[in-house]
């Protein structure tokens, strides 16, 4: 069942033409990465899905209904803006709390409600701390905690992770994959790291200039992007490398090959891989291997074109990406 319906929908500002045709559909329970370049209108679609936006044209649902249409949506769809700033001299537990009591969670249950969203957020141990001494990564899962009050069914976020620390990115990762693994909400998040929406995300859709670029499964899209994988080889000494390396570059299933040191890299087909592995095997020692296959760097970069790569945000994307790319190596059997 689809839970978000959005359809040929249009939004301009003055002479900028925001979103200009666009259409997606997110089922329930699913975690969608939304990727776009600075200005492809990622923020747009979030305000119309939450309804503080009204489209020009075309139509949105969620969870059933308009979202300009009331509270009942609101109720239901929650919003976690890239800035959400919380008074310093309250506790995390006090400004859940509140939350919990502008939500309507009946009194008996609040303090069980906040309690146990202060664990999901992994803020149990800070709850009673003033928020003026968190750090930025603390405050961002708070601000997720006060969207999960009221348990909705739809959570918008909205480059949740922009600006904070490795640690900070891992401890929300961490919430995000609990939330998705536990529970029936359908997430939306927007990034502007690849390996992110690759790591976190079931879905993906990658937006250029207000239309949807590309929309699909994270896995397929991921390989259908290249129909390449590099092979990596650790050989026992230069010299077995250097001829492993010769009768690679003479195998036709190999498009490429390059040796450094006792290391060989060759590129390949998914499908012949291991069995240029077991070939390799045959005649040479390998130490250890590795196949990685293609990022969703490469489907970016084939729904909106090379030249808009320096628009990606920084290069933390390259970096993400490269560093959530599935690896699968190991010993030779
Ligand atoms: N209130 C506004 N008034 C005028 N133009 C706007 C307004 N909000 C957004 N825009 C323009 O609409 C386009 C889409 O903006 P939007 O914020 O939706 O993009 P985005 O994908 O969220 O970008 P970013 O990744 O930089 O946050 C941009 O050209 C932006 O300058």
């Amino acid at each position: 069942m689809n839970v978000i319906d959005v359809d040929d929908v249009s939004k301009a500002y003055g002479d900028v033409q925001a979103l200009d045709g666009l259409s997606l559909s997110v089922e329930q329970g699913a975690t969608l990465g939304v990727f776009g370049t600075n200005g492809a209108g990622k923020t747009t679609l979030f305000k119309l899905l939450v309804g503080l936006n009204r489209p020009d044209a075309g139509s949105v649902s969620v969870a059933g209904a308009d979202p300009t249409d009331g509270t009942t949506v609101r109720e239901r769809v929650r919003y976690l803006p890239e800035h959400a700033g919380f008074p310093p001299s309250l506790t995390g537990r006090e400004i859940l709390s509140f939350h919990a009591r502008m939500r309507s969670v009946p009194r008996e249950d609040r303090a069980h409600h906040v309690e146990r969203i202060l664990h999901t957020v992994g803020l149990a141990d800070a709850a009673d701390r003033r928020v003026g001494g968190y750090s930025n990564g603390m405050n961002r899962r708070l601000g997720l905690g006060t969207a999960l009050v009221g348990e909705p069914a739809v959570l918008i976020l909205d480059e949740p992770t922009a600006g904070l620390d490795p640690d900070g990115i891992r401890a929300f990762h961490e919430v995000v994959e609990s939330l998705a693994a536990e529970t029936d909400v359908t997430i939306v998040f927007s990034s502007h790291a690849l390996g992110e929406i690759q790591r976190l995300c079931s879905e993906a859709v990658i937006i250029a200039d207000g239309q949807v670029a590309t929309a699909g499964p994270v896995e397929e899209l991921r390989r259908a992007a290249a129909d390449e994988v590099t092979v990596s080889l650790s050989l026992a000494s230069e010299a077995a490398a250097s001829d492993a390396a010769t009768d690679l570059g003479d195998h036709e299933a190999v498009s490429s090959v390059s040796r450094s040191g006792a290391a060989v890299t060759a590129r390949t087909t998914p499908t012949d891989a291991y069995d240029l592995l077991t070939a390799v095997g045959e005649g040479y020692d390998i130490d250890r291997f590795e196949v990685r296959e293609p990022g969703l760097e490469a489907a970016f970069h084939e729904a909106v074109g090379a030249d808009d790569s320096d628009d990606t945000g920084s290069d933390s994307t390259a970096a993400a990406a490269e560093a959530a790319t599935e690896d699968s190596g190991g010993e030779p059997a």
